[in-house]
Parts: C-alpha cells; sequence; structure tokens
C-alpha cells in the first residue's frame, strides 16, 4: 500500500526534513510540496541535499493544494498552521509540526502564545505513558516541540514510578540553530553563534515549559513544576538537556535504573545508556533515538537526567513520521532511522 502525502513549510528546516525521511519511506509518495516567500522555487534549489525530489516546485500553502492526498504535513509557523488545519477535511490525516493543537490549557496557551486557543489534539509522542494508543487511527496529531520531546522523555519514568518530587524540577538545555528555523535572524548568524553558547527564554518565560509541564503532568499523575532554561549552542542540529528532581527520600540509582529500563526496554527510539556512557547529540543526528543516562547526587539529594536527541529528527519530523506510521497502522519504526552518524 503507497499513500501520498503532501508537505507543507518544504522549504524550511522541518519540512525539509519529514522529506528527507518520506523520499526513503516505503509506503508513501511525496505528493504537493508548498511553500510561502519561495513558491516557485525548484525543490532543488531550497534544499540541494534532497536530490530525488529536485524537480518538484513549491506552490503556494493552501487548503486547495494540500488536498486530495491521504497525510498533510504541516510544517509552518503556529497560528498559519492552525489557520489552514481547519480548512483541511475530516478524512485527511493531518500531522502538524507547530505548536496550535498542543496544549489543553486555554489559559496557558493565551499566557505563552497571545492567541486564542484552537483545542487539542493527540500529542505525538507514543513513549509518554497513555499517549501511544491515541495515535492509532488517528486523522489529526500535534507533533510535540524539540525540547518537550527530549526532556520529557528523561524525565518521565522517574516522574511515573514516583521516585523523584514532581514540584522541583529543574532543566537546563542546549539546543543547535535549527531549532529556530531557517528565516534569517540577527541573533543566529554565524558570527553571533560560532564559538560561544548563551541562554534565552530565561525565567519561566519559554513556551515549552507549559507543554513539558503538561506532558509530565500525564505521566506522574499529578501536577509537575518546571523551571526550564534553553541555550543557544554553536551547532547546527541537536539538543543536550540536563534535568534534574528532587530525590524521593532513600530512592537509590539502582531503583531509578529499574524504572527507566521498564519504561523503554520495549521502545525502539529511547534508550538507557549502559552505566558510564554519557549522552552526547552527535551520537543521535540523523537518528529517531533519543539517548538516557541517569545518576544520583547523594550530596544534593536529585536525580540527574541527561538526554540528548536531534531536534529535527526525533524532535519535529522523525517524531512526525512515527506519528503518521500510527495513524495509518503501519509499523511504527518504518522509514526512519535508528542510527546516528558520530563524529
Ligand atoms: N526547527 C525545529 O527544530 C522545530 C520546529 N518545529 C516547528 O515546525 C514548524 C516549522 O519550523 P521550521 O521548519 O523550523 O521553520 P522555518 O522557518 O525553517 O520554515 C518555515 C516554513 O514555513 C513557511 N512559511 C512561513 N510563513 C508562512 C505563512 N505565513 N504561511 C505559510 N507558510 C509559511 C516557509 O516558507 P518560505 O520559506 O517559502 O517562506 C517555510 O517553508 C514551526 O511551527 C516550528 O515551531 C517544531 C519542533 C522543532
Ligand atoms: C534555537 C531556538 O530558537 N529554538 C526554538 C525551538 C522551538 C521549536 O522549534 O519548537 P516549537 O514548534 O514549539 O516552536 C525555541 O527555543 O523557540
Amino acid at each position: 500500500m503507497v499513500y501520498t502525502a503532501a508537505v507543507s513549510g518544504a522549504s524550511g528546516y522541518a519540512g525539509g526534513e519529514v522529506l528527507r525521511l518520506l523520499a526513503n519511506h516505503p509506503h508513501v509518495e511525496v505528493g504537493a510540496i508548498t511553500g510561502h516567500s519561495n513558491v516557485g522555487q525548484r525543490l532543488g534549489e531550497l534544499q540541494p541535499h534532497l536530490h530525488p525530489l529536485a524537480d518538484k516546485v513549491l506552490t503556494e500553502t493552501t487548503a486547495e493544494a494540500l488536498a486530495g492526498h491521504d497525510v498533510v504535513f504541516l510544517a509552518l509557523p503556529h497560528g498559519a498552521s492552525g489557520e489552514l488545519a481547519a480548512q483541511l477535511g475530516e478524512e485527511v490525516v493531518v500531522i502538524d509540526a507547530a505548536a496550535d493543537h498542543r496544549l489543553e490549557s486555554a489559559q496557558a496557551w493565551e499566557k505563552f502564545y497571545s492567541s486564542k486557543h484552537q483545542g487539542t489534539w493527540p500529542y505525538g509522542l507514543p513513549e509518554l505513558p497513555g499517549q501511544r494508543h491515541k495515535l492509532t487511527g488517528a486523522t489529526r496529531i500535534a507533533v510535540p516541540g524539540c525540547y518537550p520531546t527530549t526532556i520529557m522523555l528523561g524525565l518521565a519514568p522517574a516522574l511515573a514510578a514516583g521516585l523523584v518530587q514532581p514540584e522541583d524540577v529543574v532543566v537546563v538545555a542546549a539546543t543547535g540553530t535549527s531549532g529556530a528555523g531557517k528565516s534569517l535572524k540577527p541573533h543566529l548568524l554565524g558570527s553571533e553563534v560560532m564559538g560561544g553558547m548563551s541562554p534565552y527564554g530565561v525565567g519561566g518565560v519559554h513556551r515549552h515549559t507549559p507543554e513539558i509541564e503538561q506532558g509530565l503532568s500525564w505521566a506522574a499523575g499529578t501536577e509537575v513544576q518546571v523551571s526550564f532554561t534553553p541555550t543557544l549552542a554553536p551547532m547546527p542540529r541537536g539538543i543536550l538537556a540536563t534535568s534534574t528532581a528532587k530525590l524521593v527520600p532513600g530512592t537509590t540509582e539502582a531503583q531509578l535504573r529499574e524504572a527507566f529500563a521498564a519504561h523503554y526496554d520495549a521502545e525502539p527510539f529511547v534508550h538507557l545508556l549502559p552505566e558510564g556512557q554519557w549522552p552526547a547529540t552527535k551520537q543521535v543526528i540523523g537518528s529517531n533515538h533519543v539517548t538516557i543516562q541517569l545518576a544520583v547526587d547523594a550530596h544534593a539529594g536529585r536525580a540527574i537526567i541527561v538526554s540528548a536527541s536531534d531536534n529535527l529528527t526525533k524532535g519535529t519530523a522523525g517524531g512526525a513520521v512515527q506519528s503518521m506510521n500510527l495513524a495509518l497502522g503501519l509499523e511504527e519504526t518504518t522509514g526512519l532511522n535508528l542510527l546516528g552518524v558520530s563524529p
């Protein structure tokens, strides 16, 4: 069986990565590809690494252009994505990389996105407790943000097992520049980014904070409070998140390791590394993997959990294709790479 898929935002980073994965997917044929300022351009000029699709031309991003496909990937800025999604037929499977339908709380949405809440879709992170069955056969899926994917997968097993306290979770994470998209921004110029690191969105104001709290609260079965600080690192791709949480007194490292093993042993894309090995972005670049390692800081009474992902693969497009596979009833791993490209 071959399904047709349209990809909007095909000139951008997320859309480009969706196309890279679909070009190798045995059950998908790429149909319409759409853009905004790059309409009329050949894909080969915009995404030269996608040579099998080079002669496809970007058309205007409209509901009409996306109609007639089995699957539509939305890889557009939030807002534009929500507006378009509302015009798509109910029968088509819509996989949205943007944030418009991720948050259940209208209050949190309005606070962090300053626009009207559009409702919630099944959340495309099957490894989070309780989510996989909602994705099977779904026709609307909201793909998580890249930081939330990496951070929630690192913390969920500890919270679900009740081994860390839910009200004192602290996360500092570094991301590569592609997380900010392909459009020109002065703070992303090579001369600003190369050779140094800098924080941004400090003080609980980053819009991924409510998304991380939402997913971790689902996992914990109680409200989780997170202090999240993102930083920008001089690399094109990758996220490395260091999460710490106060241990429930008496919790041992062995108990934590058991909880992670129970959670992830059967998961193809999430791995607790062997003791002594630590996650590094280079090991996961280009793959749909999230790698995790943990330690107990007995002095501080905290669990330290480090997780790594490729923000464009598992953090966006890989998560999107994994979600599509579930929606269509395909093997979840189809078309997805299990190996990184290190070094
Ligand atoms: N980059 C990442 O790591 C992640 C991204 N996401 C989400 O994926 C989405 C795309 O992000 P990303 O690819 O990084 O961004 P880019 O800036 O790289 O790409 C944006 C794409 O959207 C198109 N576009 C811009 N404005 C409009 C509009 N008003 N109407 C229709 N199309 C428009 C652009 O077309 P053109 O170039 O032709 O103007 C381009 O194809 C965003 O919602 C982002 O939050 C989610 C997780 C991680
Ligand atoms: C470096 C950088 O700016 N990264 C972006 C990552 C956000 C993202 O890609 O996800 P959403 O889909 O939730 O917007 C940021 O911190 O906003």
